[in-house]
């Protein structure tokens, strides 16, 4: 027996890279087992996984959980947010999922943007300016390349909603989830019937949408998994809204995770509208609003320079004028999707060191200068008035902490650079998967009836070191916005991606100015 206060309730994260499960004590937040096991990502152009591997790798990760599992009460699963799964009549994958990280989708998504009344338009209609990773762009891409596949698609789902679909045999999302798909309409909290039909899908292949704290179903006859029969099943959500659950995340507070990708976000009680598109407009699970500023290049791409150049990720070193753009994958902030990583500024005595500072610079950079417009969508202390908005008013010290989290969180050099170039306070919470945490935190009320939010509170989720500020170095961040300004034509779509705007078109998220040379993103 597990010995906890209260009943258990099993928390999933199934990011990009792995599936991790947590069992967690619902009356303490202790949590008493946990598992993880990899995922498998293509490499090259495309970025896709087999959803059979995420099921394989839940059940891995909650049989590492052992006898705790066994005595599971509820569960819900937080997921990568965007990809896009297609199911035959089976239920079974038609083909491997296309993920969020997937750039190939950049064409149909400036077509899109443009045939439904540009960036200002979608903003107010789904309260996103719809970036290549957004599950519509992905349809069209599918619909364009893979006829085939589309004619054999029966349902629509979410990676979150694969897995929950999994254990109870119902198709099921949440509005977290479903406002990054594209056509999830904000203003009415309804799937869009106008993108639905412009983007020739039939509204039954698509899952209903569960209200915040109504229960999805319950866990059906799998004898694979650990759960008996019956065990109660929530909503779940998309993992950035997952995390914000798991922290018990008030309006005024961001968050900065470090990732597979970068995000950067705060709760807002104003549903956000940003034209420009570097902010979407996601709801949260509970009730309210996520504006997010995603990044595609974080962990891995500076992961992969320190492998080439040999170096340990720690081994950073100060100093060096080197500028280093790692947009390895492309980017989405700036939506740069054809770019890749580009290096400015090299000198005979620039050490391999000061490059891999770069390399963590470059990627920190567009999520700092982000996080200025997601506390403006926001409301609270940390917002527009206290802020460390570059140039802006206000000193960045006395701002709200920076709550730092995924797994570059751990990361010294990472904390560093965070810390040099915010000038904010720093909160590492001791809590290492707050994903898990936020999906668990959300079984639980489904137990006791609270606030999920609330239940991280109660847990004490976000506790942990608070790192004082310290100067910003303004001095690195101009130089990358500088760089990032006059670097606009090596970083415009690639050869592989083709297409411009459209003859005619107005201003949209891949063509406007960079953010460098407006000092907005
Ligand atoms: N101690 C550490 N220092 C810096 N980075 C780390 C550390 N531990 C893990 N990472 C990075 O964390 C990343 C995985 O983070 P995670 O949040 O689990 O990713 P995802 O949710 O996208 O699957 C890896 O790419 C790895 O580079
Ligand atoms: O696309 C987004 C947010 O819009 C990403 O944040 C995905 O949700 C993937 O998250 P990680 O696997 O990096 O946690």
């Amino acid at each position: 027996m597990s010995a906890a206060d209260g009943p258990l309730v099993v928390g999933v994260d199934s990011s990009t890279q792995s599936t991790k499960a947590l069992v967690v004590d619902a009356a303490t937040g202790r949590v008493v087992a946990s598992g993880q096991a990899p995922h498998t990502v293509s490499s090259g152009a495309a970025r896709e996984s087999d959803p059979e591997q995420w099921w394989s790798a839940l059940t891995e990760a909650l049989r590492q959980c052992g006898a705790a599992a066994h005595e599971a009460a509820a569960v819900a699963v937080g997921g990568q947010q965007h990809g896009l799964v297609t199911l035959d009549a089976e239920g079974r994958p038609v083909r491997p999922a296309l993920l969020w990280n997937d750039v190939r989708s950049a064409p149909q998504c400036e077509r899109l943007v443009e045939e439904l009344g540009g960036p200002k338009a979608w903003a107010e209609r789904i309260g996103s300016v719809p970036a290549p990773a957004f599950t519509v762009a992905k349809w069209a891409w599918l619909r364009e390349h893979e006829p085939d596949a589309v004619a054999r698609t029966a349902a629509i789902r979410l990676p979150h909603d694969y897995l929950t679909e999994r254990l109870t045999g119902e198709g099921t999302t949440d509005r977290g989830d479903a406002s990054g798909t594209g056509w999830w309409a904000a203003p009415t909290e309804a799937y869009d019937d106008g993108v639905l039909a412009h983007a020739g899908l039939d509204p039954a292949l698509l899952p209903r949408v569960v209200r915040p704290g109504e229960v999805a179903g319950t866990v059906g006859t799998l004898p694979e998994l650990p759960f008996p029969k019956g065990v109660l099943v929530a909503a779940g959500t998309g993992d950035n809204a997952a995390a914000a659950l798991g922290l018990g995340l008030r309006p005024g507070s961001p968050v900065l995770s470090l990732g597979t990708s970068g995000t950067v976000y705060a709760v807002s009680r104003r549903r956000p509208a940003d034209p420009t598109g570097t902010v979407a407009g996601f709801a949260d699970a509970r009730g309210d609003w996520l504006p997010l500023a995603c990044t595609l290049n974080c962990t891995l791409a500076v992961d992969r320079v320190a492998a080439l150049l040999g170096l340990d990720r720690e081994a950073v070193e100060p100093g060096g004028g080197a500028t280093l753009l790692p947009f390895l994958d492309g980017e989405r902030t700036p939506n740069l999707p054809g770019a890749s990583g580009l290096l400015h500024g090299l000198r005979h005595d620039t050490s391999g060191g000061q490059l891999l500072q770069a390399a963590y610079d470059g990627a920190a950079f567009a999520l700092l200068r982000a996080l200025d417009l997601v506390l403006d969508d926001g409301d609270g202390p940390g917002g527009a008035s206290g802020t460390g908005r570059p140039g802006g008013a206000g000193d960045p010290a006395d701002a709200a902490p920076l709550l730092l989290i995924g797994g570059g969180a751990r990361g010294a050099a990472w904390q560093q650079t965070v810390r040099r170039l915010s000038g904010r306070p720093v909160q590492v919470p001791e809590a290492r998967e707050l994903v898990a945490l936020g999906a668990a935190a959300q079984a639980a009320g489904l137990l006791t009836g609270e606030d999920p939010a609330a239940v991280a509170r109660r847990w004490g989720t976000a506790r942990g070191p608070l790192l004082d500020p310290v100067e910003r170095d303004e001095q690195t961040v101009e130089r990358i916005a500088a760089v990032l300004a006059d670097a606009g034509p090596l970083l415009g779509s690639g050869p592989s991606l083709g297409s411009g705007p459209s003859p005619g078109s107005g201003p949209s998220p891949g063509s406007g100015p960079l953010p460098g040379a407006t000092g907005r993103s």
